[in-house]
């Protein structure tokens, strides 16, 4: 599943490329006036191979949930039972990223791929909008990656395939855009390890403080994602390699429902460190991945910069947010709308009768 996934992927199509370029030019506004929306157009356009490209609707945010071996090594102040503990609250509809996608119109489904603790007991939900749950856990967890590989490849691939299936189904129950999210107690400590993994940049330069790690907690972090890196010896060219020794459950998730997006030509916001280290991954796999990749927003966590500069993608919004779940996605959401409602919507000179330069 993964091999036919990654071989269906392909280029944007320049024909919709330049079609949109030259649209761009000819709507009422200056030149370049719409900045960065109408590059964002333009690569709308070729992802869908039209113009105008399809309105990005309805919108559906996956948040991938997992725990994490390295929690051992005190890298996070936080019980790791509060990964478990917050599926209960994106399921009852309390969360950050519920508000946020309740104000977006977007649908949230909730993928346990690798819990490590029992899920609280939810109240079934009768609407049809509310958050979904996906019951995909591949392990408990990851092993520590401070002391062996996290997963072996095999878990690494399931994980994988299960972003795959997820994005599928999204895909096929009618999504016109898919955001990623994520919920995992540690998981900034695998994602700096796959920033540094991916780019060779120092694990100084791409660990940053999580949920907001003290000093030491910080030093040693950076100590433990030196290690792992130096124990397992991650090559790039090999991005499952890379998932399964570095890498956590949630990540391998999120690189397969980019990979299945990009495949499908949908178009596949993507929010903090951890989409975006799972992207580096992603692009690994199939270099033309990256042009389904919408950077939604600048993570505070400096691997996210340093993983977004690899990429080549500009954030949307950049609000110094640290939260994860999809949150920093949802607020792009509009924007990445009105890049392709302009050239849907926007009269162009000569039909509205305004005067050129
Ligand atoms: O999205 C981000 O860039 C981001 C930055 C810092 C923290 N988080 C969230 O916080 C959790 C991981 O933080 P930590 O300190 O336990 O590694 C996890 O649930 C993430 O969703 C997310
Ligand atoms: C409360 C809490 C909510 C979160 N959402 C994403 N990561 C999180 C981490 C914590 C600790």
């Amino acid at each position: 599943m993964l091999t036919t996934t990654i071989a269906a992927i392909g280029p944007l199509d320049q024909t919709a490329m330049a079609a949109a370029r030259d649209l761009q030019a000819r709507l009422t506004k200056p030149a370049g006036s719409l900045g960065a929306l109408e590059e964002l157009s333009v690569r709308l356009a070729g992802l869908a191979g039209a113009c105008p490209p399809p309105l990005p609707e309805p919108a559906a945010v996956a948040i991938f949930a997992g725990d994490h071996g390295v929690h051992a090594q005190g890298v996070t102040p936080w019980p790791q039972e509060v990964t478990a503990q917050m599926i209960g609250n994106f399921l009852a509809g309390g969360a950050v990223v519920n508000a946020f996608a309740r104000q977006a119109g977007a649908s949230v489904t909730v993928v346990d791929v690798g819990v490590a603790t029992p899920l609280p007991p939810v109240a079934v939900a009768d609407a049809a909008e509310a958050p979904r749950l996906v019951a995909a856990n591949v392990r408990p967890g990851t092993r520590d990656l401070s002391v062996t590989a996290a997963l072996t490849r095999d878990e690494a691939r399931a994980a994988v395939e299960t972003g795959i299936r997820v994005a599928d189904d999204l895909i096929e129950a009618g999504a016109g855009i898919l955001l990623t999210g994520d919920m995992g107690i540690a998981n900034t400590t695998p994602s700096a390890a796959l920033v540094a993994a991916f780019t060779g940049v120092d694990p100084a330069e791409v660990t940053g403080r999580g949920t907001g790690v003290d000093d030491e907690t910080y030093r040693r972090k950076v100590d433990v994602v030196r290690r792992a890196l130096h124990r397992h010896r991650p090559d790039p060219a090999d991005p499952l390699g890379v998932l399964a020794t570095v890498g956590g459950l949630e990540h391998a998730a999120l690189a397969g429902l980019i990979l299945a997006a990009a495949a499908r030509r949908i178009p596949v916001l993507l929010d903090g460190v951890i989409a975006v280290s799972a992207a580096l991954a992603a692009a690994a796999f199939a270099p033309d991945a990256v042009g389904a990749m919408i950077a939604g927003h600048r993570s505070a966590e400096p691997g996210a910069t340093v993983a977004l500069r690899h990429l080549g993608l500009d954030p949307l919004v950049d609000l110094g947010l640290r939260l994860g779940e999809g949150t920093g996605a949802l607020l792009a959401l509009p924007v990445v709308t009105g890049a392709a409602r302009v050239l849907h919507e926007v009269a162009t000179f000569d039909s509205a009768g305004v005067a050129e330069k």
